[in-house]
């Protein structure tokens, strides 16, 4: 039996495109999304511990343990565990390299890599269903990243399709501003009635397709965010993802990027990173 993971990665994610289609009774949004997988995200470290104590031995600059999403997720699997009579406990630790409120799904991506990992060490066997159902309480994003791979998303962001996307490398520039969720989800500014599309309709789609709803009203709220869209527009079909602040842009060489990345003003943090077809810690769950 492991008692350690270290090195475990949790992959940042790019919302392709990300209409916004209606409003649910309880406020939440209904979206259609393409979620891409990129190489570049987050590591965390995992021990087990003899009694059931759960300890983040990192600090996160404004989240306090209790509210830390990795912690989140470590007690609700522990609660499982206990009910098969299991001491479960944990000492993790975190490489945090995603910038919060990036739409980089940051956050979302620790809980399921902690689930994922967790699930593996304390032997609890959730299915991947299972997992996907335990995340969804910690967040819209969390199924995805359980989910293992590139997906077509509805509902809230939890009705997950496999989808073909292009292998791409991405330009992604971090505007220096953090955005919450929900303050760009309830604005008055937002549109909220796209059509909606099919998946054949991005498959088949030779160009960049779609666009980002949430991309206008984050634009117009923190202006650093129009003024990196406007600069990488120069190179291609630049767009935000999720909710913001990150923007990205495709290419298809990595020396593109390359060259790109070198003119990228000094003010921004900006980096590259290139499409992956599946999630790195998958293979936690296929025994
Ligand atoms: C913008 C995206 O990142 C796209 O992938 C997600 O939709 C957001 O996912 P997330 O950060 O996991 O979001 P949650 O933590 O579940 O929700 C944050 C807030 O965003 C709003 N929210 C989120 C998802 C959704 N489909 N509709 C919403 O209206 C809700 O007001 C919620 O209070
Ligand atoms: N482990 C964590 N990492 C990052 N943020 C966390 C974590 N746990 C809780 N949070 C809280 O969640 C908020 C959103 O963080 P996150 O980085 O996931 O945003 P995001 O990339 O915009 O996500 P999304 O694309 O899902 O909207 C943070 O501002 C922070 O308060």
């Amino acid at each position: 039996m492991d008692r350690t993971l270290k090195n475990c990665p949790a992959p940042a994610k790019l919302n392709l495109f990300l209409h916004v289609t209606g409003r649910r009774a309880d406020g939440y949004h209904l979206l259609q999304s393409v979620f891409q997988l990129i190489d570049k995200g987050d590591v965390l470290h995992f021990t087990v511990r003899d009694d059931d104590v759960i300890h983040r031995s990192t600090e996160l600059t404004g989240v306090p343990a209790e509210s830390d999403l990795i912690v989140r997720a470590a007690r609700l699997l522990q609660a499982e565990a206990k009910k098969q009579g299991k001491v479960a406990g944990a000492e993790i630790s975190i490489e945090k390299n995603l910038p919060m409120g990036g739409g980089l799904g940051g956050g979302s991506s620790d809980a399921a890599s902690t689930l994922l990992a967790l699930n593996h060490l304390w032997q609890t066997g959730l299915t991947r269903s299972e997992l996907m159902a335990l995340g969804l309480q910690l967040g819209a994003d969390v199924p995805f990243f359980l989910f293992g791979q590139n997906a077509f998303a509805e509902g809230i962001g939890e009705a997950l399709v496999a989808v073909k996307t292009p292998e791409s490398w991405f330009l992604v520039i971090e505007p220096g501003v953090s955005v919450p969720t929900q303050q760009i989800f309830s604005s008055t500014e937002l549109t909220r009635d796209t059509k909606p599309v099919k998946i054949s309709d991005f498959s088949g789609a030779q160009e960049s397709f779609g666009k980002n709803d949430l991309q206008v009203v984050a634009a117009n709220l923190f202006p650093p965010i129009a003024d990196a869209i406007k600069w990488l527009q120069q190179y291609g079909d630049a767009r935000m993802t999720g909710s913001g602040a990150c923007v990205f842009c495709p290419f298809k060489e990595e020396q593109q990027v390359d060259a790109v990345l070198a003119t990228v003003p000094l003010q921004w943090k900006a980096w590259k990173a290139k499409a992956i077809t599946h999630h790195p810690l998958a293979y936690l769950l296929k025994s």
